[in-house]
């Protein structure tokens, strides 16, 4: 594995009951930012699962964080990566307060079972007001909209000083405008000094900030294309990726979005 690497897949593969991925190589290096693309089925939850240690490679070799999985602590490992989506959203106790959500991301866990310093929760309470949730502080989880969720789990994950934060689909079930609230949140964290490397998986072309300046493309289990932003996101090479053409319209700041063709 190259010295500079946060993870490397060697020849992948994963099998249950059907192949569901095929041959993965990839190299995502330190001070790179990732966007994982597919259709429905493609294999990303798949291959997220295999690099948080929840499956086990079929074939194959996978390193995260200097660390081989079959040779390393994975609950260890575990707490070097930070992990958002919407599954893990309704995991958390819905009657804890924001900061003691953020709070458990300290220790790894869902709900807080160890004992803690002031300043450990003066620490998430801090968090939580740079990301701008300055107002969700004493609230109750349950009362929390899907967006304001989403910015307590970003605040969790980055408690415990990820290496590595993987944002799964992380726009999901946002409005127009708490999705755009989110995606500043995110492009602030890619400006902090140290930032984690983030791995970032979308369905919408329009949430690929140019803080990402590398696309991976999955397709049917397999990698239909890597590389960085402008060789992945061109109308030729996405009309051979979707079933159909697709045509690319520039927003703004290097942002795209992308139609059938035929609209
Ligand atoms: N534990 C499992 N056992 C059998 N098949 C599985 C298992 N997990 C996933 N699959 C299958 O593997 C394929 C890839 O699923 P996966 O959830 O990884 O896709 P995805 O790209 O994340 O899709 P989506 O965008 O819809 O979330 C699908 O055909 C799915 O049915």
């Amino acid at each position: 594995m190259a010295e500079d690497a946060v993870l490397s897949m060697e020849n992948v593969s994963f099998e249950r009951e059907k192949m569901i991925l095929q041959n993965i190589n990839w190299t995502l290096k330190k001070g790179e930012n990732w966007v994982l693309m597919g259709l429905n089925g493609a294999g990303k939850t798949t291959l997220l699962s295999l690099l948080y240690g929840d499956y086990w490679a079929t074939t194959g070799k996978i390193n995260v964080l200097g660390e081989t999985f079959g040779k390393t602590n994975v609950l260890e490992l575990k707490k070097r990566i930070g992990l958002i989506s919407t599954a893990i959203q309704s995991q958390f106790p819905e009657h804890h307060l924001a900061q003691y959500i953020v709070l458990s991301g300290k220790f790894g866990t869902i709900g807080i079972h160890n004992d803690f310093e002031q300043s450990d929760l003066n620490e998430a309470i801090n968090l939580l007001e740079k990301l701008g949730g300055s107002e969700l502080i004493n609230k109750q989880y349950r009362v929390l909209s899907q967006g304001q969720r989403q910015l307590v789990l970003i605040a969790r994950a980055l408690l415990g000083n990820p290496e590595l934060l993987i944002l799964d689909e992380p726009c999901n079930g946002l409005d127009l405008f708490a999705r755009e609230s989110l995606l500043v949140q995110i492009n602030k964290l890619a400006q902090l000094p140290n930032h984690p490397t983030l791995l970032f998986v979308s369905h919408y072309t329009e949430e690929i900030l140019p803080i990402f300046q590398h696309v991976m493309l999955l397709k049917n289990g397999k990698i239909f294309a890597q590389g960085t932003r402008s060789e992945i996101l061109t109308e030729s090479l996405l009309s051979k990726f979707y079933p159909k053409p697709i045509k690319i319209i520039p927003i703004s700041n290097q942002r795209i979005a992308v139609y059938p063709a035929n609209l």
